[in-house]
């Protein structure tokens, strides 16, 4: 495994409602600071729906055409700095479909995989707009195996579950998490990377959309269930280092993969 200790960096940002050209000038001076300021990261994670925030009425002429604009930006700057990133979400249009989707990419700059929010989240009316992604996210970096998946998701531990179960040692976790159920997201979140014993690296956004408030908290929890780091509620970068050896240490601690029960549940 090439790298085992990893800098992580998530981009807390304020998301402008509709303007996804404020969002890329936004992401791209956070990215600057990201590299620029700190210890350089290995990996970096934004919020869910960054490029247009839930403008959902408009989103078929407000969503990235094939993904173009953002890919073009973060292989760029992948690349350019040598680092790992988990790009989006964002709202991508595919012929006149809408999906939510992650692209992540490596240290030279490839897209290595992109995972599409499978569990739609009724209550902000994203059935109604957007299209269902139909597989997983699971990919490899530096030789890492990891998952993903987008906020409503981490609501159905079946889903981080089969990602554990396929290697996934790292779950990252973009969302747009609002008030006032900062319990459910922090509490989700701990259970992922407790249940799984693997590292959980979320990233929320910050700021109020119309009447909905959101929190930040950012979280990265490690395989034992400890916070490594912790957002508060304002546009930030939020920085841990992380150590994948832990993930062995924890799971042959107490082996929950060997003494699971799959013939009675
Ligand atoms: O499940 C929740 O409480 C929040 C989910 C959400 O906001 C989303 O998936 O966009």
């Amino acid at each position: 495994m090439a790298h085992k200790k990893w800098n992580v960096a998530l981009l807390q940002m304020d998301i402008a409602i509709g303007e996804p050209q404020l969002n890329f000038s936004k992401l791209e001076a956070m990215l600057d600071e990201a590299v620029q300021k700190g210890p350089k990261p290995d990996v970096i994670l934004f919020p869910e729906m960054w490029n247009t925030g839930y403008a959902l009425d408009r989103i078929q002429e407000l969503a990235d055409l094939e993904g173009k604009q953002t890919h073009e930006l973060l292989s760029t700057f992948s690349m350019k700095h040598g680092v790992n990133v988990i790009g989006g979400s964002i709202a991508e249009k595919k012929g006149d479909e809408i999906y939510n989707t992650i692209y992540a990419y490596d240290r030279e700059g490839n897209r290595v995989a992109d995972y599409s929010k499978i569990h739609l989240f009724r209550l902000m009316d994203e059935e109604k707009y957007l299209q269902e992604g139909k597989s997983l996210g699971q990919f490899q970096l530096d030789d890492i195996p990891a998952g993903m998946m987008i906020c409503y998701d981490i609501r159905f531990p079946e889903l981080s579950r089969k990602l554990a179960l396929g290697g996934a040692q790292i779950l990252f976790v973009p969302a747009e998490w609002p008030n006032p159920r900062l319990h459910h997201w922090r509490t989700l979140l701990m259970a992922r990377a407790i249940e799984n014993q693997m590292f959980v690296v979320s990233c929320n956004r910050v700021g109020i959309s119309g009447t909905t408030e959101f929190f930040g908290h950012s979280m990265v929890i490690d395989p034992w269930g400890e916070v490594l780091a912790e957002g508060d509620e304002t546009e930030q970068i939020i920085r841990a280092e992380i150590d994948m050896e832990l993930v062995g240490q924890v799971r042959s601690r107490i082996p929950i993969f060997e003494d699971r029960r799959p013939t009675l549940y």
